[in-house]
């Protein structure tokens, strides 16, 4: 049976992060075709109703902290624990620079999504620059050197932009979808999701079920 992979993912989440590193080292050596989705967290843990969020419970507060930069000791990605960490998860929406992922697959193609998403993603888990305000994600893409940035910009504010991440997120929560990040296993004969997986830590097995090699 032919496979094929939808991984989602949100920047806000540093399991997504780590996730994206991992399937992206990995994705241009398989055979499977691996199609990388925004989505939005928050209306993930609000649609799913998910009250145990793992910054709610303090044992698992404490667990995660070091949980995260043992992973990212593990797959060698550079990581820091922002500071004020947990305030910053529990107050802190991804919306902004979500949307300006969507506008950048839609105006760039995936390759350059995939591109400032690994930017995006290394300026603030790697040094703690901020990218979730109006304000600070412009400042980045002209830095990154964005071509037309103020047009994406702008793109990103679309309502086809904001439709396409509420489809995304949809499209988790239809799966079963609680947190991030999220995988679809789709058969493609069918177009049927087979397995909706949860979690960077379980790409090993999604590589092993659709029939690939995982390399860290
Ligand atoms: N063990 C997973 C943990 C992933 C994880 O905790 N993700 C957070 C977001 S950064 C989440 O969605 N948590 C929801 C939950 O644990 O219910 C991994 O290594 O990726």
């Amino acid at each position: 049976m032919s496979k094929s992979i939808k991984f989602y993912f949100d920047i806000l989440s540093p399991y997504s992060y780590f996730g994206f590193e991992g399937i992206t080292k990995n994705k241009n050596v398989w055979k499977t075709s691996v199609e990388l989705k925004p989505f939005l967290l928050g209306a993930i843990i609000k649609g799913s109703e998910n009250k145990g969020m793992p910054l709610t419970n303090p044992l698992k507060t404490k667990y995660v902290m070091k949980d995260l930069t043992f992973s990212a000791q593990y797959l060698g990605v550079p990581f820091r624990v922002p500071k004020d960490y947990v305030n910053l998860m529990m107050t802190t929406s991804s919306v902004i620079p979500q949307r300006v992922l969507v506008a950048s697959k839609l105006r760039d193609g995936e390759a350059k999504m995939e591109n400032l998403t690994k930017k995006l993603g290394h300026l603030f888990w790697a040094y703690g620059k901020p990218i979730f305000t109006s304000d600070q994600i412009q400042e980045v893409l002209r830095y990154s050197q964005v071509p037309n940035s103020d047009e994406l910009f702008k793109l990103s504010e679309s309502s086809e932009v904001k439709e396409i991440l509420k489809e995304n997120t949809k499209e988790a929560l239809d799966q079963g979808c609680f947190g991030a990040p999220w995988t679809h296993i789709v058969d493609n004969s069918t177009g049927n999701v087979i397995q909706a997986v949860f979690g960077s830590d379980r790409l090993p097995q999604i590589a092993h079920f659709v029939g690939e090699e995982f390399k860290n």
